[in-house]
């Protein structure tokens, strides 16, 4: 089973690399691993499980965190109706946004980043998203609240993007995100 031991911490240079694309069908080496990694966030967010292995509590995690830079992540969290949400996706891409922005009033934390960072994180507050379950099967979802901030944070770590990378220096409770590069 992934423990702490196998998260790397920021610092390590697959955390900055652009992940690549896994085989669609998914091969068994990848379906084990993405297994894995929603083993771990399930894991994680048992009081027993989580004090025997001393883990930290995540609701998300992306390959590239336990140094495997492949394109896949797990997500599993309550929804605004409070029911338990888990998702597994390879290949895991935003194909639509809301202009709208928002974020998380407490920060952003990661299992990566072993250090408190203050800041308002910008991320879009409605996405949509397509990927690929265990079983190969394409996903298209929509996405708000919470759970659209969690699958920005671990697509995020798919193009090397640290939820650090997105706080504005100057303005650190900026609410808005950076204009579009105006081509
Ligand atoms: O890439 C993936 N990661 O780095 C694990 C992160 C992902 C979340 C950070 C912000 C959005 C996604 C994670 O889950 N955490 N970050 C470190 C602290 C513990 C934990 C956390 O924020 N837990 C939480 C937050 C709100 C409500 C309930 N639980
Ligand atoms: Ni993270």
């Amino acid at each position: 089973m992934l423990t702490m031991e196998d998260i790397i911490r920021e610092g390590h240079a697959t955390l900055r690399q652009v992940a690549e694309p896994t085989d669609i069908p998914p091969n068994e080496e990848d379906k084990k691993t993405l297994q894995s990694m929603m083993d771990f966030l399930l894991h994680s967010q048992d009081p027993e499980i989580a004090e025997e292995y001393n883990l930290r509590p995540g609701v998300g995690i992306a390959a590239p965190q336990i140094n495997i830079p492949k394109r896949m992540i797990a997500v599993r969290t309550t929804n605004h109706k409070d029911e338990l949400e888990e998702y597994g996706l390879f290949n895991p891409k935003i194909i639509s946004h809301s202009a709208e922005t928002t974020f998380l009033e407490s920060g952003e934390g990661c299992l990566s980043v072993d250090r408190e960072i203050t800041g308002t994180v910008p991320r879009y507050s409605r996405i949509k998203v397509e990927g690929y379950d265990l079983n190969g099967e394409k996903v298209v979802k929509r996405f708000r609240g919470f759970l659209a901030i969690v699958f920005q944070h671990e697509i995020d770590h798919l193009n090397g993007i640290m939820f650090y990378d997105r706080i504005d220096e100057d303005d650190p409770y900026k609410e808005t995100l950076p204009p579009k590069e105006v081509i």
